[in-house]
Order: structure tokens, then C-alpha cells, then sequence
């Protein structure tokens, strides 16, 4: 932690002689923490108060003075109180003038007030320079060194010179300020913090409504059918049977969705013969959450992997190849070896295995650390190429386990299919869409597009002054 310090040291503080001091006001969790990190680093500290005699647990070597008192000591301040308690700085608008007044607070909800609580700031005190940072960083993580959690400091402020400076400590504490411009980005900087995962919520609403949905459908067709028809209670399948039908149904249809909105893009490109038309904003949004989307799906086929590999110990399974044997035995009649029987069983499990095993590639080549090490052309080939044909295998595993039973009437239960069935409809017109685009005709008229080319000029002239959007 100390190195790091020294390390930025040179980059801002001058020599240790001339200590620069830091004025912060409160003595809250966040004020003491970031009190310690600033006297670790090399400032003097000045806090100010409401009780100077009363604080305790401060760091050793900071003073502790009352508000009036504390802001005379610096000319930057860091205003660590919520915002809730910001009203008795009215009093002090006169010493504050000039000064640079940093803003670290949260809110509890999103948009909780109609302006952020920097410009609230800045209209509270008029003639200081309100910088808004150090919000995103928590007390926790100053004082563990900020190894373990978010370095990255946001800041925004109206006056140049002042954010400059507020990014210049925040450096010196070896973070990353990241400027992020004027005041009105603090409504957005101070929304971050309460973000749970913006790019996971749809990926994660999705898979579980297609969870549910099959999870019921399988309920109806292995349950309740065999209830009602032969008053046979087949409730344990709940436990196993059915999740490893739901999981791998699931993650297949996941893996399509991630390919689909490609193939949608495209068709979109050739029908507006321009890629200067913007995506409606629903694709785009699909577009930028595949990765999530694909990463849910190959969460999902790791469950189905699992459920597969405790199959043969299971007490049903175990029960039913007894049960053949013993009445085969008994009434001395052998079952005959099926090659074709052998040959389907073999290759459903293959192409799984082969699926699963390009699936988590993608897996891998997603992580950060190893994307930073392939270029864009490597990335999109596995992604992309090695992406279509994982959903190749996938889908194949599927269509040959469903085998010579697929679609047979027999397999239907009030008029409904197995579920795999369904789970075969987005795949199969994925990958037929993605034929028919990559036909040479189709693909050479795409790859122009994409390159600029345009089939109409006058439509896309108007579709960039924003006049047709199709
Ligand atoms: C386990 C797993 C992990 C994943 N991890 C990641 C990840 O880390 N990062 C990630 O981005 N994705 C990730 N994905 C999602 C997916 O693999 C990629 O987004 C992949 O690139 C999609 O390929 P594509 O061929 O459908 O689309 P793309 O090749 O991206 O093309 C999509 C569409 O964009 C348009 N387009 C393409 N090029 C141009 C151009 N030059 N000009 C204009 N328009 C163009 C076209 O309309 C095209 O059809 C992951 C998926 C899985 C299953
Ligand atoms: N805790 C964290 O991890 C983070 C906190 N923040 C922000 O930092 C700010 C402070 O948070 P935190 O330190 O956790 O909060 P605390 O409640 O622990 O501390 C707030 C401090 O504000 C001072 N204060 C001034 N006026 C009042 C008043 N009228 N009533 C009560 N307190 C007053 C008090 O200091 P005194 O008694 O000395 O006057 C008090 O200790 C908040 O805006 C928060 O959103 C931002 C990022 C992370
Ligand atoms: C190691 C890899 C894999 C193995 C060994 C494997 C094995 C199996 C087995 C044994 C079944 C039949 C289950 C049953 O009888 O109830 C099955 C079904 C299925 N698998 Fe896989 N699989 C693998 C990977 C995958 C992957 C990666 C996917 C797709 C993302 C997938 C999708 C499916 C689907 C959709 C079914 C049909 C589910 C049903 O309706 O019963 N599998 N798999
Ligand atoms: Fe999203």
C-alpha cells in the first residue's frame, strides 16, 4: 500500500518537505478512512466537526478542528457527510468562496432527488468549485488498500483546474480518476454505486421465464399426464428428470438468442441496403448483452453436465435395468444388439461432448485476461466462427437424441411435444437464417454493405438526416 503512495508521490507532491493539507469535514467511516489513506500518502489532514473534543478513532498526526475553524486550513475540501446534513454550509458560503469542494456522497436509490447532490452542492455554495469524485471507491476499500475492489475514481466538475487537481490526489492514493467532463455527469457518476449488474438483468429475467415456462411444460407432459391417465405417481422426477431437461433446454435456446440478434442485424442491413441506419434501440440493447447472455447459457449446460454425470447412479435407473434383465430372464427372451440404436446413442453423447467442450472455449476466451491477449480478428473467430459452431453441435446433440422418436405421434401428451422439440425451433432458424446469409450472392451484397457500400443513396441520405427510420 505504502509503495504505491511513494511510487505517485513524485507525480503531484512536490517533496515531503512541503506536506500539502487536505481539509476534510466529517468524521464518518468514509472521512476516517480516507483521512488515513491521505496521511499514509503524505498530506496533512484537517478535519472539521461538529464535536472536535468528542471524535474519536481518527487517525494518529491528523487535527481535528470545528467546521469554521478546519475549512481556513486548505482551500480543498472534502466533504465527507450525506447530503441530508449539507444545509449548515449555507453558513459558511463566505470562507468557501473560491475553494474546491469535493463531493464523495451516495444516494440510497436511484435518482432519489431531482438533482445530483453535486449541483445541489453547487447551488448551495455558489462561489466554490464543486468536483464531484471518490464516490464509487468505499471506505472498506481505502483501508484494504483498494486491491480488492474498483479502483477507478469518476470525476466531474465545471472548473478545469480544480478537477485536475482532485484527480491528481486521487492518483497520489494510487487510484484511477477517470474524468468523466462537467457537473452534469454527477447525476449519472453517483447512479454507478447502485447499479446491481445492469448488463446481467436481462439475460437473467430471460432465462428465468424460460425456465419456468419449461419447467411447467415438462410438470404437465411427466406429472400430471401420467396422474391423471394411470393415477401413477411420477412426483420424483422433479428432483432430476426433469431440471435436466429444463438446464440443457435452456441453455440451448440461451445460445441461439445470442446468435439471433446477429442474424436479425444483418437481414435488418440488407433489407435497408445501408449500414448507416441505427438499430432500433431493442436490438442494440440484445447486441450488447450477448456475452451475459452466453455466459448464463454455458452456466446452465454445466448443470446439464452435471445432472448427466449422476445418472447412472440414480435408484430409477438402477430399478429399471433390473427390472429388464429379470424379465427378460424370465421369459428367456434375449434383446437383440441394435448397431443403430448404438450408432445414435454414441453420437448424441459425442456431439454433446464436443459441444460442451467449444462451449466452455468461448467460455474462457470471454474472461478479460485472456481476450487482452488475442486481437480482434482471433476474438471474433472464436467467437463468432467457433460460437456458430458450438450451436451447430449443440443443436445436433439435440436433434439426434430426439432420434428415430422425433416427431413421431406417439410421443405426444395432449397434444404436446417432448420439450426438446420446442427447444430446437430458435436453433434450427438461427442456423438456417445463417445459411441462406452466408450464400455467396447474399454474403458478397453484405460484405459491400459493410463496407460502406449503399444501395440507395437518396433512402439513406433521408435515414441520416433521421427522416426514415425502417
Ligand atoms: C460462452 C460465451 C461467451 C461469450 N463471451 C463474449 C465476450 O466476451 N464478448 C463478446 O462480445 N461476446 C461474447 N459472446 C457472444 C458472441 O459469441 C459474440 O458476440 C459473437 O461475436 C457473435 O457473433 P455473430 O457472428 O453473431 O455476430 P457479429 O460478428 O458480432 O456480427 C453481428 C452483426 O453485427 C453487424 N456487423 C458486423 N460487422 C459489422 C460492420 N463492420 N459494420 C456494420 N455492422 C456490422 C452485422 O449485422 C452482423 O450480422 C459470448 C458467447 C458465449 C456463448
Ligand atoms: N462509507 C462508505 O464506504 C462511503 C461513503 N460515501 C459517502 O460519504 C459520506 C459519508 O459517509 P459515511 O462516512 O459512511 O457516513 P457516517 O454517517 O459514518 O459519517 C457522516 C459524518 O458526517 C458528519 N456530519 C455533519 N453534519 C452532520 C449532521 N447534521 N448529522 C450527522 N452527521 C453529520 C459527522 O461527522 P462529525 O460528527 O465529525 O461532524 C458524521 O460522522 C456520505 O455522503 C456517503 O454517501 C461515499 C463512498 C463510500
Ligand atoms: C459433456 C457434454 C454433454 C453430455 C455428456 C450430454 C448428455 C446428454 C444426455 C445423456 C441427454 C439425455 C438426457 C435424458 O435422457 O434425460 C442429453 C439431452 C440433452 N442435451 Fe446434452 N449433453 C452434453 C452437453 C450438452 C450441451 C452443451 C447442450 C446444449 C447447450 C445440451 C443440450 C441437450 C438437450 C437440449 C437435451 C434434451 C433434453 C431433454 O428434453 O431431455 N447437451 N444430453
Ligand atoms: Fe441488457
Amino acid at each position: 500500500m505504502e509503495k504505491t503512495c511513494a511510487d505517485e508521490l513524485p507525480l503531484t507532491v512536490n517533496s515531503s518537505e512541503s506536506k500539502e493539507t487536505i481539509c476534510i469535514f466529517g468524521t464518518g467511516d468514509f472521512g476516517r478512512s480516507l483521512g488515513l489513506k491521505m496521511l499514509q500518502c503524505g498530506y496533512s489532514v484537517v478535519f472539521g466537526s461538529r464535536n472536535p473534543q468528542m471524535s474519536s478513532l481518527l487517525p494518529d498526526g491528523a487535527e481535528v478542528l470545528s467546521y469554521p475553524e478546519a475549512v481556513k486550513s486548505s482551500d480543498i475540501i472534502f466533504l465527507t457527510i450525506h447530503r441530508e446534513h449539507y444545509e449548515f454550509l449555507t453558513e459558511l458560503t463566505a470562507v468557501l468562496n473560491g475553494k474546491t469542494l469535493v463531493d464523495v456522497s451516495n444516494n440510497i436509490k436511484i435518482n432519489q432527488y431531482p438533482e445530483s447532490n453535486a449541483e445541489y452542492l453547487a447551488q448551495l455554495v455558489p462561489g466554490a468549485h464543486v468536483v464531484k469524485a471518490f464516490n464509487t471507491i468505499s471506505a472498506w476499500a481505502l483501508q484494504s488498500g483498494a486491491l480488492d475492489a474498483s479502483r477507478q475514481v469518476f470525476v466531474c466538475g465545471n472548473d478545469s483546474k480544480a478537477k485536475q487537481r482532485v484527480m491528481d490526489i486521487a492518483r497520489t492514493l494510487g487510484l484511477t480518476p477517470l474524468d468523466q467532463g462537467s457537473l452534469m455527469a454527477a447525476a449519472e457518476i453517483e447512479n454507478y454505486p447502485l447499479q446491481l449488474f445492469p448488463m446481467w438483468r436481462f439475460p437473467f429475467y430471460l432465462s428465468a421465464a424460460l425456465c419456468a415456462f419449461f419447467f411447467f411444460y415438462c410438470v404437465i407432459r411427466e406429472v400430471i399426464y401420467p396422474y391423471v391417465n394411470d393415477k401413477s405417481d411420477t412426483t420424483f422426477r422433479l428432483a432430476i428428470s426433469i431440471p435436466n431437461r429444463v438446464f440443457p433446454i435452456t441453455a440451448l435456446t440461451l445460445l441461439a438468442l445470442v446468435y439471433l440478434p446477429g442474424v436479425i442485424a444483418a437481414i435488418l442491413q440488407l433489407y435497408r441496403g445501408t449500414k448507416y441506419c441505427r438499430f432500433p434501440d431493442w436490438l442494440d440493447h440484445w447486441m450488447l448483452c450477448r456475452k451475459q447472455l452466453g455466459l448464463v447459457a454455458l452456466g446452465f449446460a454445466f448443470l446439464h453436465v452435471l445432472y448427466t454425470l449422476v445418472i447412472p447412479i440414480r435408484y430409477y435407473v438402477r430399478w429399471r435395468l433390473r427390472n429388464l434383465t429379470v424379465t427378460q430372464t424370465l421369459l428367456k427372451k434375449e434383446n437383440t444388439f441394435s448397431t443403430t440404436s448404438a450408432w445414435l446413442g454414441d453420437s448424441y453423447v459425442a456431439l454433446g461432448i464436443l459441444g460442451f467442450f467449444l462451449f466452455v472455449l468461448l467460455g474462457i476466451t470471454s474472461l478479460p485476461s485472456v481476450s487482452n491477449m488475442v486481437n480482434w480478428r482471433e476474438f471474433r473467430f472464436v467467437q463468432s466462427k467457433l460460437g456458430y459452431l458450438t450451436l451447430i453441435l449443440c443443436t445436433a446433440h439435440t436433434l439426434v437424441y430426439g432420434g428415430k422418436k422425433f416427431l413421431s405421434p406417439s410421443v405426444l401428451r395432449w397434444y404436446l411435444p417432448s420439450a426438446y422439440i420446442l427447444a430446437l425451433i430458435i436453433p434450427c432458424t438461427v442456423l438456417v437464417i445463417k445459411f441462406i446469409l452466408i450464400m455467396p450472392c447474399i454474403d458478397k451484397t453484405l460484405t459491400r454493405i459493410r463496407q460502406g457500400w449503399e444501395r440507395n443513396s437518396k433512402i439513406s441520405k433521408s435515414a441520416l438526416n433521421g427522416k426514415t427510420d425502417i
